[in-house]
């Protein structure tokens, strides 16, 4: 005889899939393990997702500070002298924009740094996935055509150097960036234009903002000079930044009050010939776990 399936939750599973939430797990483990808890599994999912949806909702202040166009601030980056210095190296600044902020660097890291991280890199490229905005899972996708990697190995020296110097340059402290991400394009292989914030809409990325919250800005450093095209381009600004190894793009695009800058819509242009390495740092708003 088929069993009865719940399908209302008593208080203790609503703490249980808050707690599951704020974990940052998968929709579908959740469901699983409710289903086998004798719920419903399309009664369960559809809760589930209805309670992350609501979770990522801003409180009406929230949402009232965020409405309107997009508030400019002070730039977090010290980026209206002609070089930021580091502790270790001074960093050339070759053009600025205000709104959105957008600043080209030069000397970022040596050529010698440049082949170090390509070398730490190349070893682990994996095809590029992107986190689906609905379920929150890692997924290829063809608007990303490249190989990437994750450098997290806490104790290699010059893992270490570069992220102290990145967060001296973008001006916030090294525990809210994430590990330094490297990309590698072949001919033809590309980025299409996307924002490097979560979209709080979206509540697949509730389980990323768990982990030190928003992105607020990013720097893009090339890793080698690319024997034509690959741009990392900017649509909103028709503005279109040639790779040079060694120097950077920085970007922001999060003020005070939690608005998003959709001016900061960018990607990388495909490689016409020879191919791309970027390194990648992305910095949330509090410590990055
Ligand atoms: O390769 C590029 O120029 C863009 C890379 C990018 O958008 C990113 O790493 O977030
Ligand atoms: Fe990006």
């Amino acid at each position: 005889m088929a069993m009865n399936k719940h399908t209302r939750m008593s208080e203790e599973w609503e703490r249980w899939l808050d707690a599951s939430l704020d974990k940052g797990c998968r929709i579908t483990d959740i469901v699983a393990a409710m289903a086998a808890a004798h719920y419903d599994a399309a009664w369960a999912e559809a809760t589930v997702r209805e309670r992350q949806l609501q979770r990522s909702r801003p409180t009406p202040e929230a949402a009232a500070a965020q409405a309107g166009p997009y508030r400019y601030g002070t730039p977090t980056i010290r980026h209206r002298n002609n070089t930021i210095v580091t502790s270790d190296r001074t960093v050339r600044v070759a053009m600025r924009i205000e709104q959105p902020v957008v600043a080209v660097l030069d000397d970022v890291f040596s050529p010698e740094e440049c082949d170090g991280v390509v070398a730490l890199a190349r070893v682990r490229l994996q095809p590029s996935a992107t986190l689906s905005p609905t379920t929150g899972e890692n997924q290829v996708k063809d608007h990303r055509t490249s190989q990437g990697a994750f450098l997290d190995d806490a104790d290699e020296p010059l893992l270490q150097r570069l992220n102290r110097r990145i967060a001296e340059i973008m001006h916030q402290p090294v525990a809210h960036g994430e590990a330094l991400h490297v990309l590698h394009y072949g001919v033809g292989a590309e980025y299409k234009p996307h924002h490097d914030y979560f979209d709080p809409a979206n509540p697949g990325f509730a389980g990323t903002l768990k982990r030190g919250g928003q992105r607020v800005a990013t720097l893009i450093v090339y890793l080698n000079d690319v024997e034509e095209a690959g741009d990392t381009v900017f649509p909103k600004l028709a503005l279109s930044i040639v790779p040079k190894k060694g120097s950077a793009v920085y970007f922001e695009y999060v003020n005070g009050d939690g608005q998003l800058d959709e001016a900061s819509l960018h990607g990388g242009a495909p490689v016409e010939r020879g191919e791309k390495w970027v390194a990648t740092k992305w910095v949330r708003q509090g410590v990055f776990k």
